[in-house]
C-alpha cells in the first residue's frame, strides 16, 4: 500500500523566492494550484494521499477535495521533520514523498517510477523489491520525487544537495535505490524563470492557467542571460497601491 505525502509550509511563508514577483496572496493562490495539479497526478496511483501542514485553513480546504489532513505540530521546524511525522501518522507501508510544487508532474512518468506500466511486474521492479528507494532529482542537486518501501527504510533528508544526500544514505544503508531522472519531475517551482518553465512546458496545468489569468507571459531572446524573460503584461495593482508589476522586478509607478 503506498500513502501520497505532500507537505507544505506554513502560507504565510509560502514561496518566498518569488516575493518580489508576485504578492503574498498570488504566492498563496500558486502554491493551492500546485497542490491541486500534483494531487491529480499522484492520488491514482496511490492508495491515500495526505498534505501535511501547520495551516488549518489549507488542511480544511483539500480535505473537501480527498486529500486527507496531518497537523504539523507547531514545533516541528522543518521540512524533514515534518515528513518523518507525516511517515509515522500515515498507515500505509511504503511512501510516495512529493513536494507541492512540481507541476509538471505526469501521471504517465509515475507510472513508469512506480512500474505500473509493467503488467508483470519482474524482480528488478522498483517496487516488487523490499528495502527499495526511487530519487527523481530536481535541477540543482534537489529531491522532487522520493519513494521508500517501507516508509521506513530511511529518513528524508531534504534541503541544499538532497539529491546527493538520499542517494548516499540509500547505498549506505543497502537499499536498492533507482534513481528516475525526468525533465517534467525535475522542476520545481522556486524563482521566477521556474515560472517560465511552467508557461512554457505545463500548458496543461492548473497552475498554467492560474499564471496566465495573473497577466504572466513569457518572451523568447537570444541571451547570455537566458532563453527567455518572464513578464506581466496587466498592470496588476499589489497591496502596494503604489507599486504596478510590469515586468520581471517590481516597478515604482510615476503616480500621474
Ligand atoms: N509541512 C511542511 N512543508 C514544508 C516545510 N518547508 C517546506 N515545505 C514544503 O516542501 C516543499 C519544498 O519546499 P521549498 O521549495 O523550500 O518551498 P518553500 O519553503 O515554500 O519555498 P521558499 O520559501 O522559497 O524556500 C514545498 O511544498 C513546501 O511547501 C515545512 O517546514 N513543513
Ligand atoms: C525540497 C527541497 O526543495 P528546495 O528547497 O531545494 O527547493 C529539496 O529539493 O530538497
Amino acid at each position: 500500500m503506498i500513502a501520497a505525502i505532500i507537505p507544505v509550509s506554513p502560507l504565510s511563508s509560502v514561496k518566498t523566492r518569488l516575493k518580489e514577483f508576485l504578492t503574498p496572496e498570488e504566492r498563496i493562490n500558486l502554491i493551492k494550484t500546485m497542490i491541486m495539479d500534483t494531487y491529480e497526478k499522484v492520488n491514482p496511483l496511490c492508495d491515500s494521499c495526505y498534505i501535511i501542514s501547520k495551516d488549518e485553513e489549507l488542511l480544511s480546504e483539500f480535505f473537501e477535495y480527498g486529500i486527507i489532513p496531518i497537523k504539523e505540530p507547531s514545533e516541528i521546524a522543518n521540512l524533514n521533520d515534518a515528513i518523518d511525522y507525516a511517515i509515522d501518522f500515515v498507515s500505509e507501508d511504503s511512501v510516495l514523498i512529493a513536494p507541492a510544487d512540481i507541476p509538471l508532474i505526469k501521471n504517465e512518468n509515475l507510472k513508469d517510477i512506480l512500474d505500473f506500466n509493467n503488467p508483470s511486474i519482474n524482480e528488478n521492479s522498483h517496487i516488487k523489491s523490499s528495502n527499495s528507494v526511487i530519487i527523481c532529482p530536481s535541477r540543482g542537486g534537489g529531491t522532487n520525487l522520493l519513494f521508500l518501501s517501507p516508509k521506513t527504510c530511511m529518513s528524508p533528508r531534504f534541503e541544499g544537495f538532497s539529491y546527493v544526500k538520499h542517494l548516499e544514505e540509500a547505498k549506505s544503508k543497502g537499499l536498492t535505490v533507482s534513481v528516475v531522472p525526468s525533465f517534467y519531475m525535475s522542476i520545481d517551482v522556486n524563482t521566477v524563470e521556474d515560472l517560465g518553465e511552467i508557461y512554457i512546458h505545463g500548458k496543461n496545468t492548473l497552475t498554467y492557467e492560474y499564471l496566465k489569468k495573473i497577466g504572466i507571459i513569457v518572451d523568447s531572446k537570444h541571451s547570455s542571460a537566458g532563453r527567455f524573460d518572464v513578464k506581466r503584461v496587466n498592470t496588476t495593482l499589489t497591496e502596494n497601491k503604489d507599486i504596478i508589476v510590469i515586468d520581471s522586478k517590481l516597478q515604482k509607478t510615476v503616480k500621474n
